[in-house]
């Protein structure tokens, strides 16, 4: 079964709690779902293997260390992924970023995928899924099969806000993949909206509602 990880540094909750605060307008709410995700790349990159190089210090000669280059692909589930994309670039700037395009049914909750563009060494990378919210789970349960379906070995998840309803589907349907938070949430309501949640990432973060 997949972890789950809560990531509780303070800067992430502080900054999700405006996140989540209907007052915030576009503008502000863009830029805190950078910071956000940022920070969550922070995180999400701690067990990154490290190997041995020698430098020359002004001092004297020195044994430190480099990141072994494991390679590593975000895949933002668009269009609410990509407002954490840029965030987690200026953290991990050589990954690759793969897409996949999704949206849910406002009817049916069912996710349609209408768009998928991703590199071409996906087997050989580790592979860290985006979306701002994991509702029912429908949306990133599609993507992860979309991702093996075409070869992908090692991939997480990485959301802002979770319900349970949709934590229980990812980790029925994938037990390999394990999912970063920054919260989870108490439930969905009867229009499949976490709650509290934030309400709808895509709208907010385009102003398109
Ligand atoms: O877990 P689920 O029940 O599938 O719901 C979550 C999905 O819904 C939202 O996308 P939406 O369909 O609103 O598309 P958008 O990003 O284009 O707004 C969100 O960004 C997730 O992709
Ligand atoms: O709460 C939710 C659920 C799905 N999609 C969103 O953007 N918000
Ligand atoms: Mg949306």
């Amino acid at each position: 079964m997949g972890k789950v990880h809560v990531l509780d540094h303070p800067l992430i909750q502080h900054k999700l709690t405006y996140i989540r605060d209907k007052q915030t307008g576009t503008k502000e709410f863009r830029e805190l779902v950078d910071e956000v995700a940022m920070l969550m790349a922070f995180e999400i990159t701690r067990n990154l293997p490290l190997q041995e190089k020698t430098i020359e210090t002004p001092v004297m000669e020195a044994q430190t260390k480099v990141l072994a280059g494991k390679k590593i692909g975000l895949i933002p589930i668009l269009r609410a992924g990509l407002g954490m994309v840029d965030g987690m670039l200026k953290l991990i700037p050589a990954a690759r970023v793969g897409h996949v395009g999704l949206y849910r049914d406002p009817e049916t909750l069912q996710p349609h995928e209408y768009y998928i563009k991703l590199p071409s060494d996906i087997a050989d990378r580790e592979l860290i899924v985006i979306d701002p919210m994991l509702a029912t789970g429908g949306s990133a349960n599609d993507a992860i099969h979309s991702l093996k379906k075409r070869g992908a070995k090692q991939i997480r998840l990485m959301c802002l806000v979770a319900a349970p309803e949709g934590v229980e589907v990812i980790q029925n349907a994938h037990p390999d993949v394990d999912i970063f938070l920054g919260a989870l949430d108490e439930k969905l309501n009867d229009h499949g909206y976490i709650i509290p949640g934030l309400g709808d990432a895509g709208d907010r973060l385009y102003g398109t509602k």
